[in-house]
C-alpha cells in the first residue's frame, strides 16, 4: 500500500489551460521524494492541487486508502496530509509557541500540550525560545517552524514546496539536515525543490515535471549525473516515466 498515490492527475487555475497534464506516480510509506523540473514546469501548482490549494480538473489523490482528490485543505489535514506552502508559512506577529498552539487546535484538545511539547523537544532552536516572536526567526527558524506546525497533526505524508527558497547555503544545510531527521523519524516526504543538489541528497527517489508532464521517475543516484538532468530539463523523456 503506498502512502501516496497519484493518478492521471489534471490540474490548474482555468478548466481551459490544464497546467498539470495527466501525472500519476506513487509513494511508499517513508520514502522521500523530490519533485524537480524547469522553472514553469508546474511542480508548485502540482502539490497544491494534491494538498487540496488549487482545482484538480482530472484524475485521483490518494492518501493509503482514502481517496482525498480536491477535498478542502483543512480536511486534509485531518486524512493524513501535512503541507508546508513556500510563503506565508507562519504567523510571523505571533510567538513560536502560539503558531504551534493554532496549529494544534486540529487535534483533540487532550493531545494539544503533549504534540506541542514533542515539537518543541524535536526543533531545539524553537524550544530554546517559544515566547520569541516568529518574525525574528532566520529564514531557516522559519522554515523549520512552518515544519513544525505541519508536524504537529502526525502526518502520515509531509509535503512541502520549495523549502529551501530564498536561504543562504548555509541555512539550506540546516534545513535538509532537519529533513532527514524528519524522513529517518519515518514520515513519508514529497518536496519540490530548486535547489537539485540538496534534493537529490535527501531523496531516494526524483521525479522530473517538463512542461506540466512527467519526464522521469526514478533513483536519485541516477541524476547526479548532470548530463541527464540537463536534457530532462531540456525536454528529454526517461523511459520510467511511461511505465
Ligand atoms: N495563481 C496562478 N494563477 C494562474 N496561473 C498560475 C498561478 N500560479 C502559477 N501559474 C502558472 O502556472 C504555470 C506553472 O507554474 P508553477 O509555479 O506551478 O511552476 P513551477 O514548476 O513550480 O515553477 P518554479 O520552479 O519557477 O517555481 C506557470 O505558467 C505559471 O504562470
Amino acid at each position: 500500500m503506498s502512502a501516496l498515490a497519484v493518478s492521471d492527475l489534471s490540474a490548474g487555475y482555468d478548466p481551459d489551460l490544464a497546467i498539470v497534464k495527466g501525472v500519476s506516480f506513487s509513494v511508499p510509506k517513508g520514502e522521500a521524494v523530490c519533485i524537480l523540473g524547469p522553472n514553469g514546469a508546474g511542480k508548485s501548482t502540482m502539490i497544491k492541487a494534491m494538498a487540496g490549494l488549487v482545482p484538480c480538473f482530472g484524475g485521483k489523490v490518494h492518501l493509503g486508502e482514502t481517496d482525498v482528490t480536491g477535498l478542502s485543505p483543512h480536511i486534509m489535514v485531518r486524512r493524513g496530509l501535512g503541507f508546508v506552502p513556500q510563503t506565508d508559512n507562519i504567523f510571523t506577529r505571533l510567538t513560536i509557541l502560539e503558531n504551534l498552539q493554532i496549529a494544534a487546535q486540529l487535534l483533540p484538545s487532550a493531545d494539544r500540550a503533549g504534540r506541542i511539547e514533542a515539537m518543541l523537544a524535536m526543533f531545539p532552536d524553537l524550544g530554546d525560545r517559544p515566547g520569541e516572536l516568529a518574525g525574528a526567526l532566520s529564514g531557516g527558524q522559519r522554515q523549520m517552524l512552518a515544519a513544525a506546525r505541519a508536524l504537529l497533526t502526525e502526518p502520515d505524508v509531509l509535503m512541502l514546496d520549495e523549502p529551501s527558497a530564498g536561504l543562504s547555503p548555509k541555512l539550506v544545510a540546516q534545513v535538509f539536515d532537519t529533513l532527514r531527521r524528519i524522513s529517518e523519524a519515518g514520515v513519508t516526504l514529497v518536496l519540490v525543490e530548486q535547489n537539485v543538489r540538496a534534493a537529490l541528497s535527501l531523496a531516494s527517489r526524483a521525479l522530473v515535471l517538463v512542461d506540466g508532464q512527467l519526464a522521469h521517475d526514478g533513483p536519485s543516484a541516477a541524476l547526479h549525473d548532470g548530463k541527464l538532468l540537463g536534457g530532462l530539463f531540456l525536454g528529454h523523456r526517461t523511459a520510467e516515466a511511461s511505465q
